[in-house]
């Protein structure tokens, strides 16, 4: 890894950088790290609206477009004069959105889908329903269908995530093509069993779907009654447990079925699912809980009863909107306060906005997982300037080296010497980034980066970045 050259991570911000909107409304910029060797020539796929464009990373030439209008990238250090046509203005994001209801099986994303449909919200929704191996649309979504959904498209030769996802690219390809303007967002249910990673990645790696429909989030239900036998469930070496990836991929969690047990057996799944670890370092049987996702937002809920505001339009993957993850613990659940303990507890390490205003000195949570396969999250919160060079290296090298494990990060931060604050996510080794708004006179300049993965090595992301700051 230490051949790497700095090829590579004048790519990893200046491509992010540098290229965004060169077709119609893409504003960013997305970058796929290709699972490379270093002895190989790095090379990185820059997906826009224009077509793919391959670059020799750090020899980029292509016109850097930022939404701001009066956008100015000092710190760009790479970057030539000619490259910084950074007045033009992006037109906005008109991309269809795409919303990925998922979730183990029977834990009621049909019974979701049926609430979205149905309810009152005046959006024309197309659906897209995988159900593994059935041949007869669900009964239930029939009805839906007579309320006036605009499309529902059966994918039932196979599980979206594995053989029909050839079939999900041409299918959204043919609804836009057909019924452009008769629809205003696209759902689509996967099976039970489906890993998420691979579908999210086909809005991002598919020229078809990247150009007119965008990813908005992946809502995963748990079933509260079920899910911890599942979540338990060991699998043979290589072998993912869908039941803990659905969840770590989500921007948004629903736990289903509450009616069905106890208010105990509800907090102490909410809990395994994101509660910081440090405040569990009391409870004697550690190694069986794991703080899953603590990125996402979480809802309790009876039939998947949930405010639809929840689950559309939730901007998971809209770098614009991040800002609202990075800052907060993902708890939405106003009945279970509770559930916000951890704001509170000083024995933990996840401040919210308010406690940096006070205190500014760098800290992350989560267990130390080294030893433990299991997925977990980490939230790196830090002030000060970040060198772009080391960054672009560090995040490079750890995309590289890492990106199998890592399912997904989020983050704001201060890069040294440019004005706005830099949004940025990944899946894996897709990665999306751009300016966002200016920093504040008088803001602290705060970096928040949270990545959610298997084995992740918190002290060790904690030092990469640290090391990254001026
Ligand atoms: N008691 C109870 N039952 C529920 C709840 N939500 C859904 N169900 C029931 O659970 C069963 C499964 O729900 P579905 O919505 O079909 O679940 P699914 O995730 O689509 O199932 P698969 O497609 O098989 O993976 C149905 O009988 C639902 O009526 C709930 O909150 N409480």
């Amino acid at each position: 890894m230490a051949a790497v050259s700095s090829d590579l991570a004048s790519a990893f911000f200046g491509l992010a950088m540098r290229h965004a909107g060169l077709g119609r409304g893409v504003r960013n910029s997305v970058l796929t790290f290709p699972r490379l060797r270093a002895s190989k020539p790095l090379v990185a796929r820059a997906f826009s609206a224009g077509g793919i464009v391959n670059s020799g990373l750090g020899r980029l030439s292509m016109a850097m477009r930022s939404r701001c209008v009066s956008c100015r990238f000092a710190a760009s250090a790479s970057a030539t004069e000619g490259e910084l046509d950074v007045l033009t203005k992006i037109p906005p994001d008109d991309r269809i959105p795409a919303t990925i209801i998922t979730g183990f099986l029977g834990s009621g994303k049909t019974t979701l889908l049926n609430h979205i449909l149905t309810a009152e919200h005046g959006k024309r929704i197309a659906v897209i329903e995988n159900e593994y191996g059935e041949v007869d649309i669900d009964g239930s979504l029939v009805a839906a269908k007579a309320a006036g959904v605009e499309d529902i498209i059966m994918l039932n030769n196979g599980c979206l995530c594995c053989t029909v996802r050839g079939d999900l690219v041409r299918m959204i390809g043919e609804l836009v093509e057909k019924k452009k303007g008769k629809f205003d967002h696209i759902v689509i249910e996967t099976t039970g069993l489906a890993n998420p990673a691979p579908i999210i990645q086909t809005f991002y790696a598919e020229d078809t779907i990247f150009n007119d429909v965008k990813l908005d989030g992946v809502v995963t239900l748990v079933d509260a009654k079920h899910a911890n036998f599942h979540l338990d469930d060991k699998k043979p070496k290589g072998v993912v447990n869908e039941a803990v990836e659905q969840i770590a991929y989500a921007d948004r969690i629903i736990v289903n079925k509450i009616d069905l047990v106890g208010e105990s057996e509800v907090s102490s799944l909410v809990q395994r699912i994101k509660m910081p670890i440090d405040n569990l370092l009391s409870i004697d049987n550690l190694s069986l809980i794991q703080n899953i996702n603590g990125m996402a937002y979480l809802k309790r809920a009876e039939y998947g009863k949930v405010d639809l505001d929840y689950v559309l339009g939730v901007g998971g993957f809209d770098l614009e909107r991040i800002e609202s993850v990075v800052n907060s613990d993902g708890s939405e659940d106003h009945h279970h306060a509770h559930e916000h303990d951890h704001h509170h507890d000083h024995h933990h390490h996840h401040h919210d906005e308010h406690d940096h205003e006070h205190n500014h000195h760098s800290d992350s949570h989560s267990h130390d997982h080294t030893h433990d396969p299991g997925v977990s999250s980490v939230s790196i919160v830090c002030e000060g300037n970040l060198d772009l060079e080391k960054a672009n290296m560090w995040l490079g090298m750890l995309l590289m080296d890492r990106s199998d494990d890592i399912y997904r990060m989020k983050g704001l931060l201060s890069v040294h010497g440019m004005p706005e604050r830099f949004v940025f996510q990944g899946v894996h080794d897709i990665f999306q980034g751009s300016p966002d708004r200016l920093w504040g006179p008088e803001e602290p300049r705060i970096n928040k980066i949270v990545f959610i993965g298997k084995n992740l090595d918190a002290k060790e992301l904690e030092k990469g970045f640290k090391a990254c700051l001026l």
